[in-house]
């Protein structure tokens, strides 16, 4: 697809994937696409119109005119829809019970794709790691790095209920359940596709979890290629 790079990163919400792509792409010099954050940029647009997200046509009516933009700079990260900076309110529970409804329709799907292939083409950087949910079998499966990103059900609600303070735990877990449930009748994230290498978190930390992703990168991108297998390059 590009001569760029590609470490692509898929997994269920909570499963640590912003955080831990952001890591993984500080250390490695690498940019750094959220690409859950263009379906929650258009779920907020929609909602600001006033649209209710399980309205496929009326999403994609309002998705005509989404000026979307985001940084790929893992130190830098901002998402902006027209002037406006929407780093923070696409995160509010509000836009995450929306999205999947946004997430839904082939049509968006189509076109956040595209944008995605072309911001990571348009880096400028050696590599860009891309997380999302269907990043390892559609966006980029010809990644020379797929990981799919995992961590037991009740770890994922702890971690995500540890930083939503104004929630309460069960609610934050119901959410984060019902997201899963409704984004894995669209894509399937929950089990690895071939050649997908799964890196399960469920008892490591943070860091250990970065390191066993650099792991599987190293291991990658040392591993002879079909090209460099014939040519002894
Ligand atoms: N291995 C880990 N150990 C402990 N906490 C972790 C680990 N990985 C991630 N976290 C924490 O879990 C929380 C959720 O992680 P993060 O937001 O990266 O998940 P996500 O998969 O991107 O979720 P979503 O798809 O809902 O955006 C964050 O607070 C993060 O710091
Ligand atoms: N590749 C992707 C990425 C995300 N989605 C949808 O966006 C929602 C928000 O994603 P987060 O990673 O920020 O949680 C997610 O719930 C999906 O509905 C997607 O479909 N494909």
């Amino acid at each position: 697809m590009t001569d760029v790079t590609i470490v692509a990163i898929d997994g269920p919400a909570g499963s640590g994937k912003s955080s831990v792509s952001k890591q993984t792409a500080r250390r490695l010099g690498f940019g750094y696409l959220d690409t859950g954050a263009a379906y929650r940029a258009l779920a907020w647009h929609a909602l600001q119109h006033g649209i209710d997200t399980s309205d496929a046509a009326a999403v994609l009516d309002v998705s005509g005119d989404f000026d979307y933009a985001i940084s790929l700079d893992p130190d830098q990260y901002w998402v902006r829809v027209g002037q406006t900076d929407v780093t923070d309110a696409i995160r509010e529970p509000r836009v995450s019970d929306a999205v999947s409804g946004v997430a839904r329709v082939p049509a968006v799907r189509e076109s956040v794709n595209a944008l995605f292939r072309a911001l990571v083409a348009q880096s400028g950087r050696p590599g860009v790691v891309v997380e999302g949910r269907d990043i390892t079998t559609v966006v980029a499966p010809d990644a020379p790095v797929r990981i799919l990103l995992t961590a037991a059900p009740e770890v994922r609600a702890a971690r995500r209920s540890a930083e939503l303070t104004t929630q309460d735990a069960a609610a934050v877990a119901a959410a984060l359940h019902q997201r899963d449930a409704s984004d894995s009748a669209v894509v399937d994230f929950l089990t690895a596709a071939p050649g997908v290498e799964v890196v399960d978190s469920t008892d490591l930390d943070f860091d250990q979890t970065v390191d066993a992703v650099l792991g599987v990168i190293a291991a990658a991108l040392s591993a002879p290629t079909a090209d460099t297998a014939q040519t002894g390059a």
